[in-house]
């Protein structure tokens, strides 16, 4: 019998069949120990830490936040259990544009199946979008903290523990920008593998604990840990100027980074940012955020504009260097950093086109975009349980945008683009080899589609 009661609430002891939807109905999935577990355990920490923090935030948001923060915690074990007992996912009662997808989400599923989604019963990323969308409704919808951003002091400490490794490879990384050589294959691959085990640094994986990973700095040796390495087909694409592959009236020296986690991990893809533009493989780059507080460690403006204030202040003079010089690019528009709802939808990529057209079109407009980690890699990939020798192409089902450069340690059950017999042979190794992050992908697609009918295929 499991501790939790979902004897009571039919789950099959079974790993997720192939090509279906991830979702807590699989008891030997990854996602059912999400919901059974991780997911209770973020929202008991995140209740924990509002108790503690009490004082301070009412000291910081006047006395009427102490009854929103009662309200809120009291909202917060109500929901956990909701989750625990397997209840249908409310309805959001916020009068966002975001919110209300939300809900037409649920009740077109509600109208598909006949019953409402339920927790363990419905697709994994709807269930743990939807948990951190209805943790912002609870701050959203008060008056004082309606703009309390509930993760942002786990941010802050994450970003502090990393500090000495970000010194590190900020010292390492200004080197590399201040000679005055051309862009460099190995140094650029150099540092994309630099960036792709930056995405270790999760906080929703280590349940918001805090680690020092001084071995990320080692690539050399965690190449064996790269699953699949597009790093070459990324650099031709990236450095390649007159690429036959642009299609129609395009600003094809700009890049966009679909960021993904605040500390360490947008470090690192700040210097590939700065990379890109100091060796003038992009004009320009656009860096997407995330609206609401999300996967607990997901970049929001506000952080970056922390992250730069604190390394202008850090008494490190190689970070104070990039500090300044990345605020610059901020204000000479080298780089723009933009804000879009999409990202923060229970919905996979393939929808954009349809939910999200100008976004779509304006990935469309640069020569390539970099989508960062573990949840941008399931968006993209559908959510499905797909055998793993599928193809990338075969795995993003219509979504080409742009070029596709794709950074993520492994923390979901869900991989595309193995070589045949890969995907066992690790298994054999490591069985948790889809959970922990300690695996990688650096992946390509160079196939573009374009929508208002321009379209072609590199
Ligand atoms: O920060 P990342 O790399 O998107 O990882 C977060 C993801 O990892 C997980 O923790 C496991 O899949 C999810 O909860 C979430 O999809």
């Amino acid at each position: 019998m499991c501790e939790c009661k979902c004897e009571s609430f039919s789950i099959m002891d079974l790993k997720t069949p192939r090509n279906v939807y991830l979702t807590a109905f699989y008891k030997r999935s990854f996602a059912f120990y999400t919901v059974k577990n991780r997911m209770p355990i973020i929202l008991t920490t995140l209740i924990d830490t509002l108790v503690r923090n009490k004082s301070e935030i009412i000291e910081q948001y006047g006395k009427a936040a102490k009854d929103e923060l009662k309200c809120i915690i009291g909202e917060l074990s109500e929901f956990k259990y909701e989750i625990q007992t397997n209840k249908p996912l409310k309805l959001l009662s916020s009068e966002t544009r975001d919110a209300k997808l939300y809900n037409e989400y649920i009740e077109r599923l509600t109208a598909q199946e006949g019953t409402p989604p339920t927790h363990f019963h419905t697709i994994w990323l709807l269930t743990e979008c939807y948990m951190y969308r209805r943790i912002r409704q609870m701050f959203e919808l008060q008056k004082s903290l309606h703009n309390f951003d509930p993760f942002r002091s786990k941010k802050e400490e994450a970003y502090n523990t990393a500090l000495p490794m970000i010194q590190e490879m900020g010292e390492h990384f200004l080197n590399v920008a201040q000679n005055d050589s051309d862009a460099d294959k190995e140094e650029f691959i150099s540092l994309l593998k630099l960036n792709l085990w930056g995405n270790k640094c999760d906080l929703s994986i280590t349940l918001g604990k805090v680690e020092e990973k001084n071995t990320l700095f080692d690539t050399a040796s965690l190449d064996r840990f790269v699953l699949c390495d597009h790093s070459e087909k990324i650099w031709e694409a990236v450095s390649n100027s007159t690429s036959s592959s642009i299609i129609g009236e395009t600003h094809q020296s700009e890049s966009n980074i679909i960021f993904d986690n605040a500390g360490y991990e947008v470090f690192t893809d700040l210097c590939l940012a700065d990379y890109l533009v100091t060796k003038k493989l992009a004009s320009s780059v656009r860096l997407y955020v995330k609206t609401i507080p999300w996967f607990i460690s997901d970049v929001m403006t506000h952080d970056l504009r922390w992250t730069l204030e604190e390394l202008k202040s850090s008494g490190n003079a190689a970070l104070q260097a990039l500090g300044e010089r990345w605020s610059n690019y901020l204000t000479e528009g080298v780089w723009d950093v933009v804000e879009s709802d999409f990202w923060t939808l229970p919905f996979d990529y393939t929808s954009m086109k349809q939910v999200e057209p100008t976004l779509y079109m304006k990935l469309g407009e640069a020569k390539a975009a970099i989508f960062k980690g573990d949840l941008n890699y399931r968006k993209l990939f559908g959510e499905r349980n797909w055998d793993p020798a599928t193809t990338v192409d075969e795995g993003l089902q219509g979504f080409h945008p742009t070029k596709l450069c794709i950074l993520r340690t492994i923390k979901a059950d869900i991989v595309c683009g193995l070589e045949e017999g890969l995907a066992e042979k690790v298994e054999a190794e490591d069985a948790k080899w889809m959970e922990t992050g300690d695996w990688g992908l650096v992946q390509f697609s160079g196939k573009v589609v374009q929508i208002h009918g321009g379209a072609g295929e590199v």
